[in-house]
């Protein structure tokens, strides 16, 4: 099981520091929507560079020109990109086809998806990654990551990550649905440790 790391609501030097921190402990680098609208590209260049043993995921979160925003992401050196699942097809199919071409994979964001038709539907698209999801918002209205699973539940051949404020304490009920990525965020990076959050979720995970 992956951990993947969320680097969101941060700023260039503070992404940098966490990595340094938390590299030996997590395997792949979520680069988040929020740093990409703040620099662009060119920091998932910088964390490629800095990073070329890790699994690097752009966050675009696309839901229209796909074909183009595949390629800016994987040109700037992501393995991953992400998608959102409500998309035209058309776009979930464009990502797909860049992703085959380059090598790489695209990873279907569920935020939103409240029905299993659409995962189903996205798997006969080709789809063969996909996140479950509760966004930022919606986790200050309490909702958490408790029945997502039902989504992917009975659906083979679908790799799965999971994310929406994963702490250390909720990480065990999370581990025991097997995911196959864990992906955290502030529960990392807003830490007062955050190597040691890290560390700690690592083990957690690797026992
Ligand atoms: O995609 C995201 C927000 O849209 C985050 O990467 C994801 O939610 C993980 O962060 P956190 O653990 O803080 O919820």
């Amino acid at each position: 099981m992956n951990i993947q790391v969320a680097l969101d609501r941060l700023n260039r030097e503070e992404c940098f520091q966490i990595l340094e921190k938390t590299a030996p402990y997590v395997d792949w680098i979520e680069v988040g929507t929020g740093v990409i609208k703040e620099y662009g590209m060119s920091i998932i260049r910088e964390v490629r560079e800095a990073y070329p043993e890790k699994t690097i995921v752009a966050d675009m979160k696309t839901c229209d020109a796909g074909k183009h925003e595949a390629i800016q992401a994987f040109d700037a050196g992501a393995d991953i990109t992400t998608v959102m699942a409500f998309s035209a097809d058309k776009t979930i199919i464009d990502t797909l086809d860049v992703a085959k071409l380059q090598g790489k994979k695209v990873m279907i964001d569920l935020l939103g998806v409240s029905e299993r038709k659409r995962v189903q539907e996205l798997k006969e698209l080709g789809v063969t990654l996909v996140s479950l999801h509760i966004g930022k918002d919606m986790q200050e209205t309490g909702e958490g990551t408790g029945t997502l699973f039902d989504l992917t539940h009975g659906i083979s051949g679908l790799e799965t990550a999971v994310a929406g404020g994963i702490t250390l304490e909720t990480l065990p009920g999370i581990v025991a649905k097997r995911p196959d990525t864990v992906i955290i965020g502030s529960a990392i990076t807003k830490a007062g440790d955050p190597a040691e959050a890290a560390r700690a979720m690592k083990g957690l995970i690797s026992e």
